[in-house]
């Protein structure tokens, strides 16, 4: 679903490589969780996948499309096929819960009908039922990244990204957004997720990638947050 191909990028000329020859592969319906300190390149990674961010050499695949041979009017469609869930939710902050996920149908032209009967079952699957007319300042921390994983999830992505989506919140309101994550992982959605977050990553065991300093380190399924425990 996902392919990397000794992918190098450089940021500035003479820096070092912020991802440094990544060859990895992520089949579709995956859970993988990329790991590494601050600066290692995680979000460098999901970015390219995004195409937010081209390779100084190598190739990014997704969905079996070269990345580099699609033209930048198609970029949109493949970003069709990504949802994205990041650490500050990035919600609409003068928009309800409805419309904060309706509009993320609507920019894609979907019809009237569709939105008002996709956005309520999917904010029934995040647990936020009944709160489809809130501003998202009315919602806890965990509830707004719920809406953001609506908003997400509301076109039914062959990938979700998420980057640090526990970073904001609370131990028990983690678990409770990777429980909603690993349910929507069972729908046959690949995720990758870049964290931070340690008993999570040990909590959940799926597949771990390691990088630091741009270098892939570990690849371990059912792997945990540090080599050696
Ligand atoms: N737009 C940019 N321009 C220049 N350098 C960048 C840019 N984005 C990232 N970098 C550098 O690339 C390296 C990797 O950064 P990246 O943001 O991918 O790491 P990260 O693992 O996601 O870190 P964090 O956990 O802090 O988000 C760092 O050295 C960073 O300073």
């Amino acid at each position: 679903m996902i392919r990397l191909e000794k992918v190098s990028k450089v940021y500035a000329r003479g820096a070092r490589p912020a991802l440094d020859r990544i060859s990895m592969e992520v089949e579709r319906g995956e859970f993988v969780f990329l790991v590494g300190a601050s600066g290692s390149g995680k979000s460098t990674f999901l970015r390219l996948v995004l195409r937010e961010e081209r390779p100084t050499s190598g190739s990014v695949f997704v969905a079996g499309r070269d990345l580099s041979r699609i033209s930048q009017w198609k970029v949109p469609y493949l970003r069709r096929q990504i949802g994205t869930v990041f650490q500050d939710f990035r919600l609409l902050n003068n928009k309800t819960v409805f419309d904060n996920v309706a509009i993320a149908l609507q920019v894609i032209g979907k019809p009237r009908h569709h939105v008002m009967t996709t956005v309520p079952e999917t904010l029934e699957m995040v647990g936020l039922a009944g709160k489809e007319k809130r501003l998202p300042h009315e919602l806890s921390g965990g509830e707004q990244q719920r809406v953001a994983i609506a908003r997400a999830f509301v076109n039914r992505p062959a990938i979700l990204l998420a980057d640090e989506p526990t970073g904001n919140l609370d131990p028990t309101t983690s678990v409770g957004i990777m429980r909603l994550l690993d349910r929507i992982n069972r729908t046959g959605t690949t995720i990758v997720m870049a964290t931070h977050d340690d008993e999570i990553v040990d909590q959940m065991r799926k597949r771990v990638v390691e990088l630091v300093d741009g270098q892939m380190v570990r690849d371990q399924a059912r792997g945990v947050y540090g080599a050696e425990r």
